[in-house]
């Protein structure tokens, strides 16, 4: 039986997991589970799941729940209770659906302690994909990726060679705003940005996918996850997501990783690798499907996929930069503070005046962080 902790339980991957966890009672229990705020889903996953304990970041609404599970389950708080539970030994595996930048510390917790790591918060590796390397390597701990695309690329590497690899081909939706003229972008709603052609995900990556932020971040995870260098990682446009993702090797030949898009195939696959395990998440119908096509991405219209390749490239605390100031901008879009086309204009500002470190520690990039949200909150633009 491994045990399981799920930090980010109440989101789109949490509760995916939950699903694919309830059909392997024999083999998961879900011991820790970690939120914000959303109690009363929390409620409902501890009924269901039975756990030894869950952490609550926001401290008030963990005071709530104590009073309301009155004992019933241990109760922590604050990012101290997310780091508590994955250093806890009733967790083998720790699923880390956590969004943003929240979800270093724990991950550098949980590697600290030994744990395997599931990882679906790609922004750990954005801001600390050096460090977080060099500690899986030091704990020798495993880390396997949950993410679509990379997740598809780890499954076409099983039984493969790194230095076998000529390039990974990540494939990316368009976003809802692929066939809209780059003029037109300017005053789409949120409504419109939140409506992504083929995921059902949480807010912040579903505007990521309408910036096309979403895969210049996996751009960087892919650099770190892989060991490759950004030149030999290409993005495509393959509006229909049954592709998650390829590999081109050496001698030419191509592997790719296909299915349906739903996110319980890649979170199963993670959980229980290496072994592959039967399910029933839909299959790809072909003759139905039709066409399936490809297209090269427009680094004019979606310039944040360009800034994320530049910045990839530059590395040291630019990917920090990038994360904490897209971060922040994709906030205040939501929060109809600020237009769709600024949330490039307020990175390139965040990037342009940053006087980076190269070969960061862990201090660095919180401090990095730290001031990037502050600079970006006190543009004139965004008051
Ligand atoms: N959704 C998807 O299909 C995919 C997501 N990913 C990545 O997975 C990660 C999660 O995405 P998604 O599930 O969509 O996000 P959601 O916004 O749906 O969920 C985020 C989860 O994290 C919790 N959370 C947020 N901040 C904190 C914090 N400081 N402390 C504790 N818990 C916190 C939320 O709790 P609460 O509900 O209480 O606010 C919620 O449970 C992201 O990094 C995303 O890029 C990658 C591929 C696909
Ligand atoms: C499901 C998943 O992994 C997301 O990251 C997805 O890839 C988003 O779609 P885009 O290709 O539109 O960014
Ligand atoms: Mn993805």
């Amino acid at each position: 039986m491994k045990k399981i902790a799920i930090l980010g339980s109440t989101g789109s991957i949490g509760r995916n997991a939950i699903e694919v966890i309830l059909n392997f009672p024999d083999r998961f229990k879900v011991t820790y589970l970690a939120v914000n705020k959303n109690i009363e889903l929390l409620l409902e996953q501890v009924r269901i799941l039975k756990p030894r304990g869950v952490a609550i970041f926001d401290r008030k609404k963990a005071e709530e729940f104590s009073k309301l599970v009155n004992g019933t389950v241990e109760v922590l708080a604050g990012e101290e209770g997310l780091v508590e539970i994955v250093s806890r030994d009733d967790v083998d595996i720790v699923l880390n659906s956590l969004v943003g930048f929240s979800g270093l510390k724990p991950t550098v917790k949980a590697i600290e302690n030994k744990k395997r790591i599931a990882l679906a918060n790609k922004e750990t590796l954005v801001v600390a994909g050096e460090i977080i390397t060099k500690l899986l390597k030091e704990n020798d701990v495993e880390l396997i990726p949950v993410d679509s695309e990379h997740n598809a690329i780890f499954q076409c590497l099983v039984g493969e060679n790194v230095s076998s690899i000529n390039k990974i081909i990540l494939t990316a939706s368009g976003g809802p705003f692929l066939n809209k003229d780059k003029s037109e972008l300017e005053n789409v709603t949120i409504e419109e940005a939140l409506k992504h052609p083929n995921w059902k995900m949480g807010k912040k990556i579903t505007i990521d996918s309408a910036t096309l932020m979403n895969k210049g971040l996996e751009v960087i995870e892919a650099h770190w996850l892989f060991g490759l260098p950004v030149e030999k990682i290409k993005v495509v446009i393959h509006p229909q997501s049954i592709i998650h993702s390829m590999v081109e090797f050496v001698d030419g030949s191509i592997k790719a990783q296909l299915g349906v898009p739903d996110m319980k195939i890649p979170i199963q696959y993670a959980l229980t690798y290496p072994e592959r395990t039967p399910a029933n998440y839909g299959q790809v119908d072909f003759v139905k499907l039709g066409k399936i096509t490809f297209l090269e991405p427009d680094f004019e219209k979606f310039e944040c996929l360009k800034i994320a390749y530049e910045v990839a490239k530059l590395g040291g605390t630019y990917p920090t930069v990038l994360n904490a100031a897209n971060e922040v901008a994709v906030e205040l879009f939501l929060n109809r503070k600020i237009k769709f086309t600024q949330i490039p204009e307020i990175i390139k500002r965040a990037i342009d005046s940053h006087r980076p470190k190269f070969n960061p520690d862990l201090d660095d990039i919180f401090k990095v962080d730290f001031e990037t949200r502050e600079l970006v909150k006190n543009l004139e633009a965004v008051n």
